[in-house]
């Protein structure tokens, strides 16, 4: 068997609480470059706490946190960025910066706050914007933009970074049903380029038609983690959501999920 050489982002046995509420109790989860994994989990479970772990947001109080198995902890900040980026739900921003400006802050992990950008970083936004189809917008104000233009600029920020693990909480949030789907074959592209993608998202369908694996949260661990099909199952739905679901693959072979209730309407 050969060893698998991709770089790597592993978060081992992770255990971290608030207060006395433990949120993640023994949480285990690997990123590889070039794959999609969609993270799903009810309200709660602990998604956003188990990204920030793995960002070296929050330190967990047990296990640990590797980068290409080196403890995460002994990078130094810049370093964690230049690997790993965080594309956050898309938000309003407290200024009415451009759209390359906001990509431009991506920049700061290659070359410093106070260095004014150079050809490099200019380079780097430029192609960064190209890659999401979103040139035309470089000189839009982001306040001004769509909510699906928005985290498009955000992905762009993060590629820009020169990132290759990208961290995504829940991006198809709030975007309409053509751009969830321009999201949807924007992270295939990105995985086929070799990025490793960790995706949360509320929606199961969308899991099935990108992700090359998908793990769930619940009771603070990863209690299943793989290929869509095999873990996207009408009693996992049920337990996790409360729905009562009936599945059907489509013609592609593509797993489909059908609420009972509306299916039996
Ligand atoms: N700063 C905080 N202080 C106290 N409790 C917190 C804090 N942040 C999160 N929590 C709690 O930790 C638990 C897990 O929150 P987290 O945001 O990680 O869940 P999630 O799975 O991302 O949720 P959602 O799907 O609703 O976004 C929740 O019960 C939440 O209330």
């Amino acid at each position: 068997m050969t060893r698998d050489s991709r770089r790597r982002l592993e978060g081992r046995d992770l255990f971290f609480s608030r207060g006395e509420r433990p949120i993640l109790s023994g949480a285990s989860l690997t990123l590889r470059e070039g794959e999609i994994i969609a993270l799903l989990g009810a309200n709660g479970a602990g998604k956003s706490t188990l990204f920030r772990l793995l960002l070296g947001f929050l330190k967990p109080e047990r296990g640990a946190v590797e980068l290409d198995g080196r403890k995460l902890a002994s990078y130094s900040r810049r370093e964690t960025a230049r690997s790993i980026a965080y594309v956050p739900q898309s938000h309003a921003a407290p200024f009415p910066y451009r759209v390359r400006d906001v990509a431009a802050l991506g920049r700061i992990a290659q070359s410093g706050l106070l260095r004014p950008p150079g050809r490099e970083d200019r380079q780097a936004v430029g192609a960064a914007l190209e890659k999401l189809g979103i040139t035309h917008l470089a000189d839009r104000c982001y306040t001004e933009i769509s909510g699906g233009e928005r985290q498009l600029t955000l992905i762009a920020r993060a590629l820009a970074q020169g990132a290759r693990m990208l961290i995504m909480d829940e991006p198809m949030t709030g975007l309409d049903y053509g751009y969830q789907h321009k999201m949807l074959a924007q992270l295939s592209a990105l995985a086929r380029d070799g990025c490793g993608i960790l995706v949360s998202t509320h929606n199961p369908e969308h899991a099935l038609l990108v992700a090359d694996r998908v793990a769930i949260l619940e009771s603070g661990r990863i209690t299943a983690d793989g290929p869509a099909p095999e873990v996207v199952t009408s009693a996992m739905i049920e337990r996790i959501y409360g729905v009562r679901v009936e599945t059907v693959n489509d013609e592609r072979g593509v797993r489909r999920l059908f609420p009972a209730s509306h299916a039996s309407a």
